[in-house]
């Protein structure tokens, strides 16, 4: 277990027939494996400023808080509906199996804070868009988004095409 693809499981049709879903469980019980893909994470950014982390629930929560505690820099969750207990924005989206929307306190961005939009998966891209529109909306500029893996045959880097799209992985 050498390479951070090894720690990757499928699991074929979950949570819907049809689906093969990329499983980051056994990565997160890999401390090696941990470390491999956040020094993996750490280089797609360079040495790019980044004033604040936006981790997408919820499986983007776990390097994205990692990424913001090594760049120096603050932690926002941006979540599904109803979770967070402050004001929201709220944007609403496409899932490759589903329909969904996420949300961002009206106060996480200030005005031309460098944001880095962090997730485990790029998929459809209907996740990330939304929460390039949440942040542009709160003023963010937005670095670079980026991910453990993306998945190329849904094209979810079409949906972002103004965007500095980076991963680790791609399938
Ligand atoms: O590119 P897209 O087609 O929008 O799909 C990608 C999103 O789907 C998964 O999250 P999911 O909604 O399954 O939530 P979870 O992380 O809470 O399991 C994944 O973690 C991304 O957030
Ligand atoms: N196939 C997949 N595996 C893991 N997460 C996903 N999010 C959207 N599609 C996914």
């Amino acid at each position: 277990m050498n390479r951070i693809e090894d720690f990757i499981r499928d699991i074929p049709n979950f949570p819907k027939d049809g689906i093969l879903f990329k499983d980051i469980a056994p990565l997160l019980q890999s401390p090696r494996g941990v470390e491999m893909c956040l020094e993996e994470l750490l280089k797609l950014i360079g040495d790019q400023k980044i004033d604040k982390v936006i981790g997408i629930e919820s499986r983007g929560f776990f390097f994205a808080t990692l990424l913001a505690q090594k760049l120096d820099a603050g932690f926002i969750p941006v979540r599904k509906p109803g979770k967070l207990p402050y004001k929201t924005l709220s944007q609403s989206y496409a899932l490759e199996y589903g329909e969904d929307a996420v949300e961002i306190h009206i106060d996480a961005i200030k005005k031309d804070e460098r944001i880095l939009i962090h997730d485990d998966v790029l998929a459809t891209g209907g996740t990330a868009q939304a929460v390039c529109k949440l942040v542009e909306k709160l003023g963010g500029k937005i670095v670079q988004c980026n991910f453990i893996m993306q998945l190329s045959f849904l094209k979810g880097k079409d949906k972002l095409k103004e965007y500095n799209v980076k991963s680790v992985l791609e399938y």
